[in-house]
């Protein structure tokens, strides 16, 4: 049993947790400082039922003094570390799959179920078991409009679905020491989607400077023991690495997008809490330059969280995207898990920044999702077709 230095619940799971925290026999929860509250995947309520989530949990947070973030910051996996609400070396859990996005500061941090997070948010703390380690020991320099996606895709693909169930990923070498914050946060995000855990960047001068002036915290160590047993070790030049699609129906269905360029698109978005950040999309403002986004493509931006999309604003990206021809949202969870907006019809094809293309993921079941590098995605929202960026 470990204590959790924090606690997450947004719209979806939060109002199943704390109805299972009731049937427990209620009272206050562990700490009311340690709940991290807030709204993301149905914002502003799309429906009456949302709505009466969100209601049944403001009235939650107002009775047991928890702070809720509520609609105003965006996706929960961009606010909790933005808010300095997690830093290296805590146990964070949440009930969100990609709450592992953390341990790119050096976070242990896992998605648990609502039932959990019950049991969790009345006592605080948690039965784990200690995951065995895979290193992933990437090294390099990545290739024009090839980055931390694509690596991660590659990944995916190797290791599997499944191939990492309740292991942890330690990411190491200098493409990771070189790599930015948000680069690192697109990587610890999909461990999940290879069955991890927690994928785990040890913290460095880089995430000490990220946590400067969001919370109080002093520099240590923590990097693997030098004798430390690994479950396995796996090297990657990432020099080698093309730019990478996850095809439908799997994340492991990677391929070069290559392979399948020329494919025609209905759909292409950029976001969520994998890929919304201001660095993605500079990125695809730079794949974008002076072309316009094509006609037969719907393009949806969704930055990840308020403080993500002043940046976007300041930069004078939105006005850019907005005359190429795209449709930019306010922060929020949109099109990627097919929930507030932006649905797919049968036979429709979307292009997405996001870790997921289960079936039916963006709408219907008859749809086709293929996840990219923002990168891919910008390259390909501006010819219409599956475009390797490299290319434009
Ligand atoms: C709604 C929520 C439970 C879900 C998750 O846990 O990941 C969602 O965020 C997703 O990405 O599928
Ligand atoms: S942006 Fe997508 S993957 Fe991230 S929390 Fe929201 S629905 Fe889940």
């Amino acid at each position: 049993m470990a204590p959790v230095d924090g606690a997450m619940i947004h719209d979806i799971t939060g109002p199943l947790a704390i109805n299972v925290m009731k049937e427990m026999g209620g009272g206050s929860v562990f700490d009311p400082k340690k709940v991290i509250m807030l709204f993301d995947h149905q914002i502003p309520a799309d429906s009456i039922s949302a709505a009466e989530n969100h209601v049944m949990m403001r009235t939650f947070a107002r009775e047991q003094g928890i702070y809720n973030y509520d609609i105003k910051e965006g996706v929960c996996h961009q606010v909790v570390p933005e808010k300095g609400r997690v830093k290296p070396g805590d146990i964070v859990v949440g009930s969100d799959s990609h709450t592992c996005a953390y341990g790119a500061l050096g976070a242990f941090s896992t998605g648990i179920g609502s039932t959990d997070m019950a049991y969790v948010l009345k006592f605080g703390e948690l039965y784990f078991r200690v995951p065995e380690t895979i290193r992933i020991n990437a090294n390099g320099k990545f290739q024009n409009r090839v980055g931390p996606k694509d690596l991660i895709l590659t990944l995916a693909g190797d290791i599997g679905a499944d191939g990492a169930t309740y292991r942890a990923l330690e990411f190491c070498g200098n493409a990771f020491s070189e790599m930015d914050i948000p680069g690192r946060m697109t990587c610890a995000n999909m461990a999940i989607e290879m069955g991890a855990k927690a994928g785990i960047v040890p913290p460095d001068e880089k995430t000490w400077e990220y946590m400067r002036g969001r919370t109080e915290v002093t520099p240590f160590s923590l990097a693997s023991d030098e004798d430390a047993v690994f479950f396995e070790t796996r090297n990657y030049d990432i020099a080698k690495i093309n730019p990478k699609i996850a095809v439908p129906h799997n994340v492991d269905n990677v391929v070069d997008v290559t392979e399948v360029a020329g494919k025609p698109v209905d759909q292409v978005f950029i976001g969520s809490c994998t890929n919304g950040r201001y660095e993605d999309f500079a990125e695809a403002a730079e794949v974008l330059g002076d072309n316009v986004f094509s006609e037969d493509v719907r393009v949806i931006m969704v930055p990840a969280s308020k403080a993500e999309y002043m940046k976007v604003l300041k930069a004078g990206l939105i006005e850019k995207f907005v005359e190429a021809g795209a449709l930019v949202e306010a922060p929020c969870c949109g099109p990627c898990m097919g929930g507030a907006f932006g649905l797919l019809a049968p036979g429709e094809v979307s292009l997405s920044t996001s870790n997921r293309n289960f079936r039916g993921r963006q709408g219907s079941t008859e749809s086709f999702v293929y996840l990219s590098s923002p990168a891919t995605a910008a390259a390909s929202a501006i010819t219409g077709v599956i475009t390797d960026p490299r290319e434009v």
